[in-house]
């Protein structure tokens, strides 16, 4: 499979519109190039725009929904469009993260289950998602997560044993806070024996800046692909078959020993 991995800057010079059209754009771009593509979390408002949330919530079925369905439909791929700040119609806000399928039709959508922001921010500002969500595509099974999710093992576990074998991530990392990214995303791949796409965002807003460096890592717990800091597509080729491989050839997963049995 081929997967483009979108690290978008999210700066403050840009309004959500235009950054909307701008990300439709370089999804489109993918055309031919990409059977994947993935996106930071909360691109429109920048992760850390707490002040933005309410004003730019949109329901799921909203801007940014059509604007990115229509995307993977032009470029004819399947896009984990990063997240949205979605406002549902009961009222709470959620941190959404949105999946489409080549034809434009949504895969699936993933609350984020663990709020960033201990007393403040996305803590306060959202309500957490409570189901973990899994796409099945012809070549591999997606588990979906966003950001702060990537310090709770217990969630991919969960996606493994649900059959993720491509765990994607979403996020908004700040640079503080970088070398946990790299070390967490290999941690993830090697304990659950799969895939890790995790693509972060570039740029400054809020006065906090962006980690960059999305990160492709295999079964193996190898780097496959490296981006930057700045904005930048990171193009990678990876065999979905490896994961199988890897399970059987090391078959540490089926060592499982704490009487934690997968679901049925
Ligand atoms: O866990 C971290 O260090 C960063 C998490 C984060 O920024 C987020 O979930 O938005």
């Amino acid at each position: 499979m081929r997967a483009s991995l979108i690290q978008i800057a999210v700066n403050e010079d840009e309004s959500v519109g235009e950054r909307r059209e701008r990300v439709g754009s370089l999804v489109r771009e993918q055309a031919g190039s990409a059977d994947l593509v993935v996106l930071p979390e909360l691109w429109t408002t920048g992760a850390f725009a707490y002040e933005l949330f309410a004003d730019e919530a949109e329901p799921l079925e909203g801007p940014t929904f059509a604007a990115m369905a229509k995307a993977a439909r032009d470029a004819g791929v399947w896009l984990h469009a990063g997240s949205i700040p979605e406002r549902d119609p009961e009222g709470p806000l959620y941190n959404t993260a949105l999946v489409f399928s080549p034809d434009g039709e949504l895969a699936a959508a993933y609350r984020k289950i663990h709020r960033f922001g201990f007393d403040k921010g996305e803590a306060v500002l959202m309500s957490a998602g409570e189901e973990l969500v899994t796409v099945r595509l012809p070549e591999t099974v997606l588990g979906v997560s966003t950001c702060y999710d990537l310090r709770f093992p217990e969630l991919y576990r969960g996606l493994v044993d649900r059959g993720a074998e491509t765990l994607l991530v979403s996020a908004g990392w700040p640079e503080r806070r970088r070398s946990h990214w790299t070390l967490l995303a290999q941690a993830r791949a090697v304990e659950n024996q799969a895939y890790v796409l995790a693509c972060g965002s570039a740029g400054t807003h809020a006065g906090v800046p962006q980690a960059g460096h999305s990160i492709v890592v295999d079964p193996w717990g190898e780097v496959l692909a490296e981006a930057g800091a700045g904005e930048e597509v990171l193009r990678v080729e990876f065999d979905p078959a490896r994961v199988a491989e890897t399970r059987d050839r090391f078959p540490a997963l089926k060592d499982r020993t704490l009487g934690l049995a997968p679901p049925r």
